[in-house]
């Protein structure tokens, strides 16, 4: 399928020497040594990724990475100094003016943190001001300005002034706004940055809620880690205008690229992302069939060194879990099956299930936790206590060699 937008080698140099600073980035050189030399900053360098239709794309970074000029080289607020934004397979950075503005006004549209309201105008107007632009009449205009108003849950302020408005309000009149041209593509830089934290989550939830709607292509930008997490499907994380990882949360979250990126995952609350699937041990599982019995059991129990271990069917079908000393005394009173001693009052998890739904299976069991495919029950990992333990303790720091 085609990408909604394709960002191909974009690189963007501040200042004069944009040659010889695009020599020097070639040349490997960085930042900082660019600067010295000629004076020029690089903003973005060499970002290459797709972002898929209906995908919410987070750019995430400290202040100065390169976001907020990242984002304005997609719709060209600033021209790139090299490389090509593909919007719908169109190369954006080669379109004359007046087809560049065609696509801001009815393709790209884009949610400011200074929600850059008329101060003079109603919240009505202030909606229904870029359709005004467009040369739409009033009636269809102002019709079109109310159903999104109503969208963005601010029915009954229409008439107000935007001074007259709390800034949680006012940000949703900005997304009205860039909502009322029915764009495609949502571009937001910083738009929760400068609410307070309660109405900043209330309006993550209700962004949310509204993407699942409409369905847009969302570029969201922010500095904060955990924002990032809780609207992204994916996630680029920026360092000196670079991209230096993409990934969903839960993949930056288990597997960050360098020591950057776990500078900040470190901080992040996972237990609402992790899930079972990432915890789980992949080693393919060593478990006793009934058809084993204590002997068998009691050799794969050696085998492996484990007290405990998973019973399944012949074809793998979860039935609980075995104790050594149990399995023991089964073989010493001459039993012919473990049927008697298989724990099957166990709490399973599914591969998606959380670190935070499975809070409870530390408190309940000293045992592994079964991760079983929820469509036929088969087992497919175990998570040991341990690793659920640290999970939920939340001493995930990663070891230092
Ligand atoms: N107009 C400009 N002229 C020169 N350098 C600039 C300009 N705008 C940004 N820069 C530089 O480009 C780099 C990237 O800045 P940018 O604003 O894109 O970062 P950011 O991640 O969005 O930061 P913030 O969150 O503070 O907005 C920085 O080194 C910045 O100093």
């Amino acid at each position: 399928m085609m990408p909604k937008l394709k960002i191909d080698n974009l690189t963007l140099i501040f200042g004069r020497e944009q040659q010889e600073a695009l020599q020097m980035l070639q040349q490997g050189k960085s930042k900082a040594e660019i600067l010295e030399r000629t004076g020029a900053t690089v903003g973005v360098k060499n970002a290459s990724f797709d972002i898929e239709k209906g995908e919410f794309f987070v750019i995430m970074g400290l202040s100065g990475s390169g976001k907020s000029s990242l984002l304005r080289c997609l719709n060209r607020l600033i021209e790139p100094s090299a490389g090509k934004v593909l919007l719908n397979n169109v190369d954006i950075t080669a379109l004359p003016d007046a087809d560049l503005q065609k696509v801001r006004r009815k393709e790209i549209a884009m949610v400011f943190q200074k929600f850059g309201l008329l101060p003079h105008r109603s919240v009505l107007e202030n909606v229904a001001f870029g359709l005004e632009l467009q040369g739409m009449p009033a009636t269809e205009r102002l019709e079109k300005a109310r159903n999104v108003i109503e969208l963005v849950g601010l029915k009954g302020y229409e008439n107000m002034l935007p001074a007259e408005l709390s800034g949680g309000m006012q940000q949703r009149v900005g997304l009205a706004r860039a909502l009322a041209n029915e764009p495609e593509v949502l571009l937001m830089d910083e738009a929760f940055s400068a609410l307070d934290p309660l109405i900043r989550t209330q309006m993550q939830d209700e962004l949310l809620d509204l993407q699942e709607k409409m369905h847009k292509t969302i570029v969201f930008i922010t500095h904060d880690l955990d924002e990032a997490i809780r609207l992204g499907d994916r996630i680029a994380i920026m360092k000196d205008g670079e991209v230096i990882q993409i990934g969903t949360p839960e993949e930056i979250l288990t597997s960050p690229a360098n020591e950057y990126v776990s500078s900040f995952v470190e901080k992040v609350d996972r237990k609402a992302i992790i899930t079972a699937s990432s915890l789980m041990d992949t080693k393919p599982t060593m478990a006793v069939f009934r058809k084993d019995g204590p002997e068998g059991s009691l050799r794969k129990m050696r085998a492996t060194g484990l007290k405990i271990l998973p019973a399944v069917t012949v074809d793998k079908h979860f039935l609980g879990f075995v104790y050594l000393h149990e399995v023991l005394e089964v073989k010493q009173r001459g039993d012919k099956t473990i049927e008697a001693v298989i724990h099957r009052d166990v709490p399973v998890a599914h591969p998606d299930t959380t670190v935070e739904q499975m809070l409870p299976f530390i408190a309940e069991t000293d045992k592994p936790v079964a991760v079983v495919n929820p469509a036929n029950n088969k087992l497919l990992g175990l998570i040991s206590q341990t690793s659920l333990i640290i999970e939920t303790t939340g001493s995930q720091a990663t070891p230092q060699a």
